[in-house]
C-alpha cells in the first residue's frame, strides 16, 4: 500500500469512528501524506502540515488527543490488510514550498534514476533516540554508560563500539542516541548513520554504475567522523561487501575516527565473517543488552506515557509490562494498541478494560512461576508426593518426574544452578545440571516425554 492509499484508508477508518470532533476534522483534513517506509518492523507514515497550529497540537499538548487516534488507525488499517507492524505516523510542518525529508532506509537504498548519476544514502536520525529517553536499568546498564562515554569523546577509548543483543531491545536506540548527542555538541560534525542493508546496496549500486561511483563510494562512506552501523550481522557470507566493509572501518579507525555498531549477536558468533573483521570488531569495546526485566518494562511504559503527556493508571502499566515478555519493540507496540483502543472505547480505563484488550491482542500476563509450583505441578502430575521429587529415591518412577521438574526449574525460573539444587533437598548444582542435560538429550527421541513436558508446562500457566 502506497502513502497516498494508505492515508485514505486511515481517513476513512477515522471518519467510522469518530462521531464528534469538529476540530479534529480540520486537523485531519490539514494534513497530507508524503511517504510510507517500513524499518525494523515498524512502520511509519510521514505526514506534513501548512498549519502551524495542526503542528503545534501534534507536539504540544493536544497530541495526546490527536496522535493516539491517528495512530490507533493507522493500526487498525494495517491491521485489516494483514501486515503485523507497528506503526508510527510522524507529522512535519512544512511552509510554502514542500521541504525534502531524508530518504530512510528502504526509500534511500532504492535507485534514485536510471541514469549514471549516483549519490550514497543518507538516512536521517530519529530525534527521538537521544539518552534521555532511554530507560536504564541493570539489563543495559553497561551498553547504556559506554555508549554516553563514546558520545561524550569519540574516537577515543571505545572504537569501535559493538552493541548486540536480541531484536527490538534499543540497540539501534542507544546508537542513534550517540549519534544525536555528538550532532547536539557539535552541529558540523560528520554523523552517518546506515544499516548494513543500505552500505550493501550503495556498495552494490556504485560497482555497477561505474569506477567513479566507486570513488565517491569510498569518499563519502570513510570522510566521516562518526559511522554509525546498524545489524552487521547481515555482513555474513558477502566476502566481496567484507573486503570493503574491511577498508571503510581501517580508514575511519586510522584517523581516530569513531564507528558504532550493533549485532544480533557477537562477532564472533556470526557464522561467515572473516577472522580479520572479527578481531578488528573486537579492538573496542562490546557491550550487551539482554530482554528487559518487569520493573524496566514498567519504567519504560511510563516514560513513554510521560513523554506522549497520556495519563494512564499505573495498574494499567503494570498489566501492559507484565503481559507482554519478548522485546521492547513489541512492548511500545503493544501498549499503543491498548491505549488507543481505550481511547476509542466508551468503557473507562481500567485495568479490567486493559486485560479484555490483552486477551484479545493473545497477551497473557506472565505469571512468576516458582520451583515450588514446579515440583507441585509435577508431582500431581505424576501422582507422587513432594517428598518424593525432593528426596533420594532412585526408582526410575521418581527419578525422571524429579529430572524433569530440575529440567523445567532450570528452563522456567530464574534461579540459579545451586538454588534450584538447594530447594530440591539440599542437592548438589551437577546434580541439577545433568539432570536436565539428561532431558534435553531424551527429549529429542522421546515423544511421550516431549507430549508430558507440553502438559506440564500448560497445567503451570493455567493454574
Ligand atoms: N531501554 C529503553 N528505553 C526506552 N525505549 C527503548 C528501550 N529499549 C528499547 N526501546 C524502544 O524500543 C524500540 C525498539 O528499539 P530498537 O529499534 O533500538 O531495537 P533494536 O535492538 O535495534 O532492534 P533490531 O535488532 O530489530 O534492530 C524503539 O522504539 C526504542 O526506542
Amino acid at each position: 500500500m502506497d502513502h497516498l492509499e494508505l492515508w485514505k484508508a486511515i481517513k476513512e477508518t477515522l471518519r467510522s469512528q469518530i462521531t464528534e470532533g469538529f476540530t479534529f476534522n480540520n486537523f485531519v483534513e490539514s494534513l497530507s501524506p508524503l511517504m510510507v517506509t517500513t524499518a525494523n518492523n515498524t512502520t511509519m507514515l510521514y505526514l506534513t502540515t501548512s498549519s502551524s497550529e495542526v503542528a503545534d497540537a501534534w507536539k504540544g499538548q493536544e497530541s495526546v488527543y490527536f496522535a493516539s487516534f491517528v495512530t490507533a488507525a493507522m493500526q487498525a488499517t494495517m491491521n485489516l490488510y494483514g501486515t503485523p507492524t507497528f506503526v508510527q505516523p510522524v507529522v512535519q510542518f512544512i511552509e510554502a514550498q514542500p521541504v525534502v525529508v531524508e530518504p530512510t532506509v528502504e526509500a534511500a537504498s532504492k535507485p534514485t534514476s536510471t541514469t549514471n548519476s549516483f549519490s550514497v544514502s543518507a538516512t536521517a536520525l530519529n530525534p527521538e533516540f537521544r539518552f534521555d529517553t532511554f530507560v536504564s536499568s541493570d539489563t543495559n546498564l553497561e551498553a547504556y554508560s559506554v555508549a554516553q562515554a563514546v558520545a561524550k569523546d569519540p574516537g577515543k577509548q571505545w572504537n569501535p563500539l559493538m552493541i548486540y543483543g536480541g531484536v527490538g531491545l534499543g540497540k539501534t536506540h542507544l546508537m542513534q542516541a550517540i549519534g544525536n548527542s555528538v550532532l547536539e555538541a557539535n552541529p558540523n560534525a560528520r554523523v552517518k548513520f546506515i544499516t548494513t542493508e543500505t552500505f550493501i546496496n550503495d556498495f552494490t549500486e556504485a560497482l555497477r554504475k561505474s569506477q567513479d561511483a566507486v570513488e565517491q563510494f569510498k569518499r563519502e562512506y570513510r570522510s566521516v567522523d562518526l559511522l554509525l552501523v546498524d545489524d552487521i550481522q547481515f555482513l555474513a557470507d558477502k566476502a566481496k561487501i567484507q573486503e570493503e566493509f574491511f577498508n571503510t572501518f581501517n580508514a575511519v579507525t586510522e584517523v581516530n575516527h569513531q564507528i558504532v555498531m550493533t549485532s544480533d549477536k557477537l562477532p564472533r558468533d556470526i557464522k561467515g565473517i572473516e577472522d580479520r573483521l572479527v578481531s578488528r570488531f573486537s579492538m573496542g569495546y562490546s557491550a550487551n543488552i539482554t530482554k528487559p526485566d518487569l520493573p524496566t518494562k514498567v519504567a519504560i511504559l511510563r516514560n513513554k506515557a510521560e513523554q506522549e503527556g497520556l495519563q494512564i493508571p499505573n495498574d494499567v502499566i503494570d498489566e501492559i509490562a507484565a503481559s507482554v515478555d519478548t522485546n521492547v519493540r513489541e512492548l511500545e507496540g503493544v501498549f499503543n494498541q491498548v491505549v488507543g483502543k481505550l481511547r476509542f472505547s466508551p468503557e473507562p480505563m481500567t485495568v479490567d478494560t486493559a486485560r479484555n484488550i490483552l486477551d484479545s491482542l493473545n497477551f497473557k500476563r506472565q505469571r512468576t512461576v516458582t520451583i515450588e509450583m514446579i515440583q507441585d505441578e509435577v508431582a500431581k502430575y505424576f501422582d507422587i508426593t513432594i517428598g518424593d521429587i525432593i528426596g533420594k529415591k532412585r526408582n526410575k518412577e521418581i527419578v525422571v518426574p524429579r529430572q524433569i521438574a530440575m529440567y523445567l526449574s532450570r528452563d522456567i525460573t530464574q534461579e540459579s544452578l545451586p538454588q534450584i539444587g538447594r530447594s530440591f533437598g539440599g542437592k548438589d548444582h551437577t546434580t541439577v545440571m545433568h539432570a536436565s542435560d539428561k532431558i534435553v538429550n531424551l527429549i529429542s527421541e522421546d515423544t511421550t516425554l516431549v507430549r508430558q513436558i507440553q502438559e506440564i508446562r500448560e497445567n503451570l500457566s493455567n493454574s
